[in-house]
């Protein structure tokens, strides 16, 4: 699909630049809160969902009537409704992968046809939900035995970046609805990883679950061939693999390659991007944890928000508000990056999942149409549940230099309502005092004041009192849900999703690439073999050279003197003769 015109010539980019440079520093919100009392009716948008409505209130942010208008003509403008209806048609938008971008068809549970080059994709995705169905049934209710007639009591999924980051984490987000096995992660080629996971299981009851899209990872491989040689130590038998081994892949030939029966992988397509995947076969991990249904709510719940995404007009369209408000921030104000702050122990692992979402989505300077930008792209996704980060970094955010606009999540309701519910309540009020300090803040009179009733002298307020002003006017959008439960997760994730799909569009980049990650992938191929070579290595630069040489002459136990001496022949080497 063809770039645009360069963004910054764009009129309503330009209009909001104006608007930026003469009136930004004026825009107070607590001024602004004080002069419209319907601000928050205003700048807040709910979402009806079954388990409870969403609400999106981004009435903390720097913005007035009229930035919010120049915004919403930006996202116009960018023709988002456009690229929408063409992402969810199945169009090749990812076109330097010449794929189809379609991870809403995993989860289009109203089977509406969708068609990839002519071929409607929903019976096969039925008919991969329909093997995953039967495949987890019989894990959990105790059918599917292990090589010695036992039942599955462990699963361990070994995948790394997107067919790591959602399931793990899914199942720690939605612990508490486990009806089936429990699940272990492994990812780290550090054998660590690994050595630290199988040693608290019995082969026995364990199954692996192999999942990389394109069967090829260097991580996945390595760990997932450990751990057949470590469940072969105790099996002994070659067949009884097929008990405890199944693949999630695109790559038939490569999972056949490794030894894992036709039966015992489940399919997924190109047109599936790694870190859109959890939806997918990849997925499975999830589904034998909390059973299908509940893999199904959350499939349902992000079916709701694709449709809130595709029919809201763009001023009610939460994704498409949320990355409006992104872009003021990076582009206008400078910021670098935002922060996700889930109140809810359970969604510990929801930025680490974005960081991929977002920075390997956004994290391109290349417009679709080859040229490099004059404008910041993706921003740096970070965050921490609360209230822990607050006794960490929220120092920062409220009198650091840099702007860092949060967004701030919360359940209404509790799922271990603990000491009747005291827990929850103070969670609830540290989550509302923290938005509402970042907007207010302290001015230095009131300071002054409490200085001075605590008898403090003068010359001591003088010196004292600049430290505890907060300038305030910092901003945040509250997310706000009933309850953490399946269906409201898939609604929460597909909600940041399109947020960066909107984002991608107004930058004009290719989000569903990841060309970025590559090099240094090849790299690490090249050196691998000069680790273990008996040679001094000088093909590097010198840096490089020095850091092999060096790891070599402690790996093998060589002297500092040798240190030395491959320090010398690298140079030697190095030189032009
Ligand atoms: O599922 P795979 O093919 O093993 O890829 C795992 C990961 O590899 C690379 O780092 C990127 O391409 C990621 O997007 C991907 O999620």
């Amino acid at each position: 699909m063809a770039g645009r015109e360069f963004l910054t010539q764009d009129p309503a980019w330009k209009s909001l630049k104006s608007f930026y440079d003469s009136n930004a520093k004026s825009l107070k919100m607590l001024q602004l809160f004080k002069e419209d009392p319907r601000r928050f009716e205003k700048f807040s948008v709910s979402l009806d969902g079954k388990d409870g409505a969403l609400l999106v209130d981004f009435s903390k942010n720097l913005i007035n009537d009229e930035v919010f208008q120049l915004l919403i003509n930006l996202l116009k403008s960018a023709q988002v409704e456009k690229m929408r209806d063409a992402m969810f048609a199945g169009e090749k938008i990812n076109f330097t992968e010449d794929r189809a971008v379609l991870h809403t068809a995993l989860r289009n549970r109203a089977n509406t046809p969708i068609y990839v080059e002519g071929k409607d994709v929903m019976p096969d995705v039925n008919a991969v939900l329909k093997h995953m169905r039967e495949f987890t049934d019989k894990v959990r209710n105790g059918s599917w035995l292990g090589y010695t007639g036992k039942p599955i009591t462990d699963c361990v999924n070994i995948g790394i970046g997107g067919s790591d980051l959602g399931p793990v984490m899914v199942t720690e987000a939605l612990k508490k609805y486990q009806c089936g096995p429990t699940s272990h992660f492994v990812s780290n080629v550090d054998g660590t990883h690994l050595a630290e996971t199988v040693k608290k299981l019995n082969p026995e009851t364990t199954l692996f679950i192999i999942a990389s899209k394109t069967f090829t990872t260097q991580e996945t491989i390595t760990n997932a061939l450990s751990a057949k040689q470590w469940f072969l130590q105790y099996a002994k038998d070659e067949a009884a693999v097929s008990k405890h081994f199944v693949a999630l892949s695109t790559n038939g030939p490569k999972v056949k390659e490794f030894g894992i029966d036709e039966a015992n992988m489940f399919e997924f397509w190109d047109w599936v991007g790694g870190r859109y995947s959890l939806w997918s076969a990849i997925g499975l991990s999830i589904a034998l944890m909390i059973g299908m249904d509940n893999f199904e709510q959350l499939l349902e719940g992000a079916h709701h928000l694709d449709k809130h995404f595709l029919e809201a007009p763009v001023e009610k369209n939460i994704p498409m508000i949320l990355a409006a408000l992104g872009i003021w921030y990076s582009n206008f104000y400078g910021a670098q990056s935002y922060t996700i702050l889930p109140y809810d122990q359970y969604l510990h692992r929801f930025p680490a999942y974005f960081q991929q979402g977002d920075m390997e989505s956004n994290g391109k300077y290349i417009t679709r149409s080859g040229q490099r930008v004059d404008y910041s792209t993706g921003p740096v996704a970070w965050g921490e549940p609360g209230t822990n980060g607050q006794h960490a970094f929220y120092q920062l955010i409220h009198q650091g230099t840099n702007l860092i606009p949060c967004d701030f999540l919360i359940p209404v309701e509790t799922q271990n309502p603990v000491q009747n519910g005291l827990h929850h309540q103070i969670l609830l009020s540290n989550f509302l005092a923290q938005t509402e300090a970042l907007m207010r803040g302290k001015t230095l009179e009131e300071v002054e004041k409490e200085l001075r009733d605590s008898g403090m002298s003068e010359s001591q307020i003088k010196l004292i009192a600049p430290h505890k002003v907060f300038e305030g006017n910092r901003p945040s959008n509250s997310i706000v849900f009933q309850k953490l439960t399946p269906f409201t997760l898939g609604t929460l994730i597909a909600m940041y999703e399109m947020k960066i799909f909107v984002q991608g569009i107004v930058w004009d980049i290719n989000s569903f690439d990841q060309w970025g990650v590559e090099l240094g992938k090849v790299l690490a191929k090249a050196i691998l073999p000069e680790l273990t070579s008996p040679n001094v290595i000088a093909s590097h630069d010198s840096s490089t050279n020095g850091l092999i040489n060096y790891i070599k002459t402690l790996r093998y136990g060589l002297t500092h003197r040798n240190h030395d001496y491959f320090c010398n022949q690298a140079q030697c080497l190095a030189q032009p003769s």
